[in-house]
């Protein structure tokens, strides 16, 4: 299983997260949120990182911003975390041949699973987050995930949304996601990891069954 992290800032901690057995680091490219990560400084704490996947979380952004920030920020990888439609997936694909891209839904009722089929012939991966009025991610709310069991997409799947080390042993004995997306929970505040927490995470994961 894939496990992401994100909301990344500093280089120090990235590094260490990747040690500590991270496979995804994300970089926020959102300029409301207070995880915004500059392209520049992606390059920059980029460069430091051992053998992960770099995704730069993007909300309703111009495909020449994707572009720029994937060139700049040496990222393998796109999500897509707004109102993004299948059309504009199609577009970063054929814009970003061999760069993974994830469309990220943000789920306020079972039936929003439902337009999951139409981006499937364009993205590689999906996450499904919680919905926030106010928030567009990193809200540290959490998903019904007993509503979640029965989602079987034709594509690889992360879980986000409000996972922490004392609450993702119990998501997992739910649902078999292909991924775990974890931003807030292992936070002391926004952008700023708390390694301990991230250190506790895989001891729980290495202890599920
Ligand atoms: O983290 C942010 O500030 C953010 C801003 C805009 C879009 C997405 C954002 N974060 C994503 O939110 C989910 C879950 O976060 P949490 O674990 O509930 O705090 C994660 O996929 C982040 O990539």
């Amino acid at each position: 299983m894939r496990v992401k992290i994100c909301g990344l800032t500093q280089s120090a901690q990235a590094v260490a997260i990747a040690n500590m057995g991270a496979s995804v680091l994300g970089f926020i490219c959102v300029k409301q949120s207070p995880r915004y990560v500059a392209p520049e400084t992606i390059g920059q704490i980029v460069q430091t990182l051992p053998d992960v996947d770099r995704f730069g979380v993007f909300a309703n952004a111009s495909l020449d911003t994707i572009q720029q920030t994937v060139a700049i920020g040496n990222l393998n990888g796109v999500q897509l975390h707004g109102q993004e439609s299948p059309k504009d997936c199609q577009t970063v694909r054929g814009a970003l041949p061999g760069v993974e891209l994830i469309k990220a839904l943000r789920i306020r009722s079972p039936e929003d699973l439902n337009q999951v089929q139409a981006y499937v012939p364009y993205v590689d991966t999906f996450l499904l987050d919680a919905y926030h009025p106010e928030q567009l991610g990193g809200t540290g709310h959490t998903l019904d995930w007993q509503s979640l069991q029965s989602f079987r997409p034709q594509r690889p799947w992360f879980l986000a949304g409000g996972l922490r080390p004392t609450n993702i042993g119990h998501a997992l004995s739910l649902l078999s996601p292909d991924g775990i997306d974890l931003s807030s929970g292992v936070e002391n505040a926004p952008g700023d990891k708390n390694l301990t927490k991230v250190a506790q995470l895989f001891d729980v994961l290495r202890a599920c069954p």
